[in-house]
């Protein structure tokens, strides 16, 4: 609202001021007549004074503006002040008859000149060069006067036009853009709503106050004055908030980096445990000596094969395996010779010849369990007799000497009444029935 208020303030100097350039133009052509008139009054000075009104008065019909009369003017005044001295005067009631019509028209060009304000100290002084006139050479003088001040006036007014027409552009850019990049501000971003808010409400009160003291500027230059002392303001209000805002930006940006590198370090710092506990859980379910899951992660894999059977009816056999005579292995070559018979043939039973859906498992010992998924009990003693030809297959040396390795199996069916602990029973029981029966061999319950 204020800067409606100002703006309209503005406008509306701007628009008197045209009417006065206006007014000017016909002060102009009144000049014009006047000192045609006072040719005509001067005529009969002399021959010389004669010839230069001539001149002096087709220079007045043709010429442009009062500007391209001055040196005419100057040669008339020059001449006028080598005119004899007995030369006729005006007489003395030129100025106060109504007639001639030269004097009159003279005396409504004052009038118009005194009522401007900015003439009014010059019209005074006009106005007192007029009583004065008494000759050619006044009047000449009194022309030149009067064209000096038209011009001059006339210039001035030019001048503060442009001015005004400036600072106006300059008042109306600044403040839009202020007011686009406080928009955008306010509407786009919460946390800098305050700050923003409060830079709104600075400019507001900034123009306000603008509004205020440019009410009762009189003249333009005042008017200026306020105006820049305002946009200084206003102006540094917008920098220190932007200084602030810049700030504020910057810690922002600062945390935001901080907060980055924090996350960067906790994902590092998550993945290496992600990657301990893996191996943990690994290292939790892998026998240590053969590299095979161990017997707690048979347990769980039992577990899933029970839940398969229990949930879509998927048949499945365990096997129960130890190798033969594995004492006698140990007592013979040494019980580091019994470790490596126990890593070759946990490899075997887990190497490219088992197939790749049977799980086997060190059970404990010199024992090996096995899980047959999908398959009953004819096929689960196929695969595991297979296993044993596998180990029986195995070419073991120890003290450079050929050890024969052979492992005997226990097969078991799961059913629907059994427990873990119950196949595993059976099976084991299976096994020491192939142990019994001669080894190497495998047997199934
Ligand atoms: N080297 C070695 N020996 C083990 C390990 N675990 C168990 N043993 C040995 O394995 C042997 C098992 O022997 P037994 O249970 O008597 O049975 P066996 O000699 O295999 O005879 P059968 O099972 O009847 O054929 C024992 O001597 C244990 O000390 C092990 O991790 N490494």
């Amino acid at each position: 609202m204020e800067q409606e208020h100002w703006e309209r303030k503005y406008h509306l100097a701007l628009e008197r001021m045209e009417r006065d350039e206006r007014d000017f133009r016909v002060l102009e052509e009144g000049l014009r007549r006047l000192v045609l008139r006072l040719a005509a009054l001067a005529r009969g000075q002399g021959d010389e004074a004669d010839r230069l009104l001539d001149r002096l008065g087709d220079g007045l019909r043709q010429a442009s503006s009062p500007e391209a009369l001055d040196p005419l003017l100057d040669e008339l005044a020059d001449a006028v002040a080598h005119l004899d001295r007995s030369a006729r005067p005006l007489p003395d009631d030129a100025l106060d008859h109504p007639d001639p019509p030269g004097v009159e028209a003279l005396r409504v060009i004052l009038q118009r000149i005194v009522l401007l304000p900015a003439f009014t100290e010059r019209g005074d002084r006009l106005r007192a060069a007029l009583a004065e006139v008494r000759d050619a050479q006044g009047t000449a003088i009194l022309a030149g006067q009067l064209a000096d001040l038209v011009n001059h006036q006339r210039e001035a007014l030019r001048t503060d036009i442009v001015k005004l027409q400036d600072l106006l552009g300059e008042v109306s850019g600044r403040l839009g853009e202020m007011t686009r990049y406080l928009d955008g501000e306010l509407e786009g971003r919460n946390a800098g709503a305050v700050e923003g808010r409060g830079l709104d409400s600075s400019v507001r009160e900034e123009i306000r106050l603008l509004g205020e003291h440019t009410r009762d500027a009189v003249d333009l230059g005042t008017l200026q004055r306020q105006v820049e002392s305002r946009l200084e303001m206003i102006d540094r209000h917008f920098k220190a908030y932007r200084s602030r805002e810049d700030a504020r930006l910057a810690a922002y940006r600062d945390r935001a980096e901080r907060m980055r590198d924090r996350v960067e370090e906790l994902e590092t710092q998550a993945t290496t445990l992600q990657d301990s506990l893996r191996r943990e859980h690994e290292l939790a379910l892998t026998d240590p000596l053969t590299g095979l899951p161990n017997r707690l992660a048979y347990e769980r894999r039992i577990a899933q094969s029970e839940q398969a059977l229990r949930d879509a009816g998927t048949p499945f056999c365990i096997g129960a395996f130890d190798i033969d005579h594995f004492k006698t292995i140990n007592d013979s070559f040494g019980h580091a010779a019994g470790d490596a018979v126990l890593r070759i043939v946990g490899q075997a039973l887990t190497g490219r010849a088992t197939p790749r859906d049977v799980f086997v498992a060190r059970y404990g010992g010199e024992e090996f369990v096995a899980i047959f998924d999908a398959v009953d009990q004819a096929e689960a003693m196929r695969i595991a007799e297979d296993l044993c030809r596998i180990v029986e297959g195995l070419a073991f040396h120890a003290k450079s000497r050929p050890v024969k390795v052979t492992m005997s199996g226990g097969v078991a069916r799961f059913d629907a009444t059994d427990t873990v602990d119950s196949v595993f029973e059976r099976a084991d029981r299976a096994l020491y029935t192939a142990k019994r029966a001669g080894r190497n061999r495998c047997e199934a319950l």
